[in-house]
């Protein structure tokens, strides 16, 4: 088969998530299965612009998959959003015989992407990894689950000492501004309450009453999860206490849920993904993002993914209520 490409580059951008690690291996074995060179990009998009540029082989994907982080480490560059940092970027791609990216990150590194591809030419694919979920186009991203036990495993941990004091606990968990994993996180440790910003909020319905029922039920210990994307966890905490007079005791989890060995779900759903986008850039395809829905590894067009909105999962949002004993509508 005529590839269309002949050598690649991978890297990671925006903030990381595990399994990021398992989508390189899965792109440079893919690529060198398929006889296209696969070199990596360190830090992002920062690493196009400075040349930043190692060789990818087998032994150095040996046994990635297993790994937390990103062997590439990542950026949030700011020189790339500037024409001249792209055409700097375009620069090292020549140099190096790159006709195509992989970028793996958040819709960030996706516009970076297509910005890229748009004012330069070059072929990219770009592949979800973030632990938000918060990519339209795909029902699921790279990280999220492994994020989602992570934060559940310091909950329940949580839980013991607020069950052992009798106290409230207000626990922040990421989300910059999205509420899907509060929203799973906050459903799978049985939470009293669960706050969101993709929801109004109205704080005697939403975290009082509940709090009321729990106690009312015979419950002496509370635990309220507030997505990043609220606002401060100890406003809420303070608010807690001026209508209940509990003393709450917050806890922000932050970067420890970006950590740690990605789970078989993240592990897999990286390696189809990895496979898929190298097959898109060999087909001669690109603007393409790789994708998750409805149970199918699907690519969609970059502009169309990233025009995409992402609701929350209402069904989740309503048995959620139902069972911390908010009222029906
Ligand atoms: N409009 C844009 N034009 C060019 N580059 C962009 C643009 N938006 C984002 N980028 C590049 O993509 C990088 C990553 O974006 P961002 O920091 O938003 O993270 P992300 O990929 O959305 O991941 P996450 O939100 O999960 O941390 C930015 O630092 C920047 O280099
Ligand atoms: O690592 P940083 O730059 O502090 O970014 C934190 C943000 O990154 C994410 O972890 C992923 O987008 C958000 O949930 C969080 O708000
Ligand atoms: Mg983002």
């Amino acid at each position: 088969m005529h590839n269309a490409v002949k050598r690649i580059g991978v890297l990671t951008s925006g903030g990381d998530a595990p399994g990021m690690n398992a989508a390189i291996r899965s792109v440079v074995r893919t690529a060198m299965h398929m006889g296209i060179e696969c070199l990596g990009v360190r830090r992002g998009f920062n690493g196009l612009i400075t040349g930043d540029i190692i060789p990818m082989d087998f032994v150095q994907t040996s046994g990635l998959i297993a790994h937390g982080g990103t062997t590439l480490f990542t950026a949030r560059s700011e020189e790339f959003r500037t024409e001249e940092g792209r055409r700097k970027a375009a620069a090292t791609c020549k140099l190096f015989g790159l006709d195509g990216i992989v970028g793996i990150g958040g819709d960030g590194t996706y516009r970076g992407l297509m910005e890229f591809c748009n004012q330069e030419g070059v072929a990219v694919v770009g592949m979800p990894g973030t632990i938000d979920n918060d990519i339209a186009c795909t029902d699921y991203t790279i990280g999220y689950d492994t994020a989602c036990n992570t934060a559940l495993d310091s909950i329940d941990k949580l839980k013991d000492t607020m069950q052992s004091h009798e106290r409230c606990s207000v626990v922040e968990v990421m989300g910059r501004h999205a509420g899907h994993l509060a929203l799973y996180v906050g459903m799978a440790c049985g939470a009293t309450a669960v706050l969101i910003p993709e929801k109004e909020i109205d704080f005697e319905r939403d975290v009082v009453e509940p709090i009321r029922a729990a106690r009312l039920g015979g419950r002496t210990h509370f635990m309220v999860i507030v997505a990043e994307g609220v606002g401060s966890s100890y406003d809420v905490a303070a608010k807690i206490r001026d209508a209940t007079g509990l003393d709450p005791r917050v806890t922000v989890l932050g970067h420890v849920q970006r950590g740690g060995s990605p789970s078989a779900r993240d592990r897999m759903v990286a390696t189809y993904m990895g496979y898929n986008a190298v097959h898109l850039l060999a087909q001669g395809k690109s603007n393409r993002v790789v994708a998750y829905k409805d149970g199918e590894y699907v690519d969609f067009d970059i502009n169309e993914a990233l025009a995409m909105r992402k609701g929350i999962d209402e069904n989740a949002y309503r048995v959620l209520r139902a069972l911390t004993g908010v009222a029906a509508e």
